[in-house]
């Protein structure tokens, strides 16, 4: 038929191109763009010459009619727009699949990596050396193999230099970052390919194949083909996404954000030995990453959308949070709270006004256990102000009062309000502080900005307490004023008792419209965010407050605790980036 290659173009590689397109383009970053664009120049100008000869020595062929006509060195043109459309829709898929991970939680010294890896990326290197050998031998011998030869003396030697690049890190990563953005598209070419050959559109000489076939008429060698050339694609990827991890990770070598960079300072940082990696920091950024997983799906599902070194001071700021509200409501008396709240007030103290000499890590080895060590000495101390820091340990005071008298804290709508803007108003400020610190924009309106964050944590918070009124009262807390429980005829007993009914759901409902009072106050002033963190930041509070809108419908309670739906959540993440991208 006429024109088939291009309509296999138009049936089955530009549709899907489109829908991923789509689906990924919310996400993508100005970095995602180079990185394509990157990976396109040089998969074009690396497969021309090869495909050239395969064509110029009849390896491969295609009837006249079946192509557009026009081509470059004997390549048409269809067979051209295969390189960049097959290189475009492998890295969407890469990018929408690596999109959750923070890859610098990845990097290693040599030292440091499990026997396991070393071993890998060793056979690994020995497999591509060894394959690429093989290929050569093959091509000289001219025969039935010549094709397999070629794909092989191609391609492995760039997988060997990729695999040296990044193997360790391509190990460590989870299957889902390298295996599924490699074989997804790989078996979707397959069906393309073996519809194609079926057809005829194109036609592998009998004299230069093996004449296996994986399934109905693909050929081995086709099948092998798009599995490396897609193996390129993503290890390509991943070289460079490593050179953009180490850059993130290390601030102290890299100053400049990696969403700015130039691609000189990229090779450099590519450039540093694994020798000079900073582990301490690395196993401190997966044990932020961990904690950020166990204890906040919402959170973490919105970590993935902020840029690089955004990401990983977000995530350390929530680790340090996270166990500094922890070690509070797991001690064991009031009193060791209180002492825990003071240790932790010791820790601030110092770092922003001790005299310098002062050591940090001596006082965080002191007076907090091992499990402490890495949140506390990593919190980025440089990047935040001090005094939300004294305000928050100073809210987490409230919670221990319930333990230590015999009236609630919380009497008044006030008392609420206090608390919620000690620990919640506190969080949105030092948001804004990652924020401000790591944009190259000149921001205005910083005042109505800081306002407005306060604003929104105290939204944000009332739908935490909204959320969990079961979850408290189990340990003893009950953040609904108790000028409210007396206007439902309740006392604080009662709802330590029953924690659920007619009543509660009333006070939930005006505690809600409380919450979403403020955030619609706050809300239009994060479109004054700078672009950095404009749209991760809406992304983390739209991800919130839809909890917020579960409860508010009466939604799931799982264990007294609501739940968004996961489809909801990657939703609200989805049409939410979509509309600030
Ligand atoms: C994306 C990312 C990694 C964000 C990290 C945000 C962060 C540092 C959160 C700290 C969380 C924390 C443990 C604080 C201790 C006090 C506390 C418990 C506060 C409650 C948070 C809930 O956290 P939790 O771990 O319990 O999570 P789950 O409910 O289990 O999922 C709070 C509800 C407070 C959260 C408040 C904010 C994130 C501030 C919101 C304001 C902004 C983002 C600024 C918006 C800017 C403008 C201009 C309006």
């Amino acid at each position: 038929m006429f024109f088939d290659y291009a309509l296999v173009h138009v049936k089955f590689t530009i549709p899907l191109a489109g829908l991923l397109t789509f689906l990924v383009k919310p996400f993508l970053t100005y970095l995602d763009a180079t990185k394509i664009l990157f990976l396109v120049t040089i998969a074009v100008a690396a497969t021309i010459p090869w495909d050239s000869y395969l064509i110029r020595t009849g390896v491969w062929t295609y009837p006249e009619d079946g192509v557009l006509g026009s081509s470059l060195f004997s390549i048409p043109v269809e067979e051209l727009f295969f390189f960049v459309i097959q290189t475009y829709i492998t890295s969407l898929v890469y990018i929408f699949c690596n999109k959750p991970v923070l890859l610098a939680q990845y990097l290693t010294t040599r030292e440091a990596r499990p026997e396991w890896i070393r071993q890998g990326k060793a056979f690994g290197q020995f497999l591509f050396v060894a394959f690429t050998a093989f290929g050569g031998f093959l091509v000289i011998q001219n025969d039935q193999r010549t094709y397999l030869g070629l794909i092989l003396a191609w391609a492995c030697p760039v997988l060997w230099m990729t695999w040296s690049l990044s193997g360790d890190m391509i190990l460590a990563l989870p299957w889902t970052s390298t295996v599924l953005p490699i074989m997804a598209p790989t078996i979707y070419l397959w069906f393309v390919d073996e519809l194609s050959l079926r057809q005829g559109v194109w036609t592998i000489e009998d004299d230069t194949k093996l004449g296996s076939q994986l399934f109905g008429k693909l050929d081995l060698e086709e099948a092998i083909f798009f599995l490396i050339s897609n193996m390129l694609v993503v290890f390509g990827l991943l070289a460079f996404d490593k050179a953009t991890a180490v850059h993130d990770a290390f601030p102290e070598l890299f100053p400049q954000p990696s969403s700015s960079v130039p691609m000189m300072s990229l090779l450099r940082a590519r450039a540093v030995p694994s020798a000079h990696y900073d582990m301490e920091r690395i196993i401190g950024i997966q044990e932020s990453v961990a904690r950020l997983q166990k204890k906040s799906r919402s959170f973490y599902i919105a970590s993935s959308v902020f840029p690089g070194r955004v990401r990983i001071d977000l995530t350390l700021l929530y680790s340090y949070c996270r166990l500094a509200d922890d070690l509070i409501d797991n001690a064991e008396t009031p009193e060791e709270a209180l002492d825990w709240i003071f240790k932790l007030k010791g820790h601030p103290d110092s770092v922003y006004c001790a005299p310098k000499a002062a050591n940090v890590g001596h006082f965080i080895r002191a007076n907090f256990p091992p499990s402490a060590h890495s949140a506390l000495n990593l919190l980025p101390t440089h990047v935040i102000s001090s005094e939300p820091l004294y305000e928050l340990l100073e809210g987490f005071r409230t919670d221990v009062e319930f333990k230590m008298s015999d009236r609630p804290p919380i009497q008044e709508e006030e008392h609420l309000e206090l608390y919620a803007s000690r620990v919640a108003s506190t969080i949105g400020e030092l948001c804004l502080d990652v924020i401000f610190y790591h944009t190259l924009q000149k921001v205005e309106n910083k005042r109505a900005l800081y306002s407005a964050a306060k604003e929104m944590g105290i939204a944000l918070q009332y739908v935490n307490i909204a959320r969990d009124v079961a979850v408290d009262a189990k340990i003893g807390r009950v953040y609904l004023p108790v000028s409210w429980l007396e206007e439902e005829g309740m006392t604080t007993e009662m709802v330590l008792e029953k924690p659920s009914g007619p009543q509660i759901d009333v006070m939930r409902r005006r505690l809600l419209g409380k919450a979403f009072q403020r955030y619609r106050n706050s809300r239009p002033a994060m479109d004054m965010i700078p672009k950095e963190g404009r749209g991760p930041m809406i992304v983390a509070v739209e991800s919130y407050m839809e909890i917020g809108r579960v409860l508010a419908e009466g939604g799931l309670r799982v264990e007294g605790k609501a739940t968004v739906p996961a489809w909801r959540r990657i939703g609200v993440v989805w049409k939410t980036a979509l509309r600030n991208s």
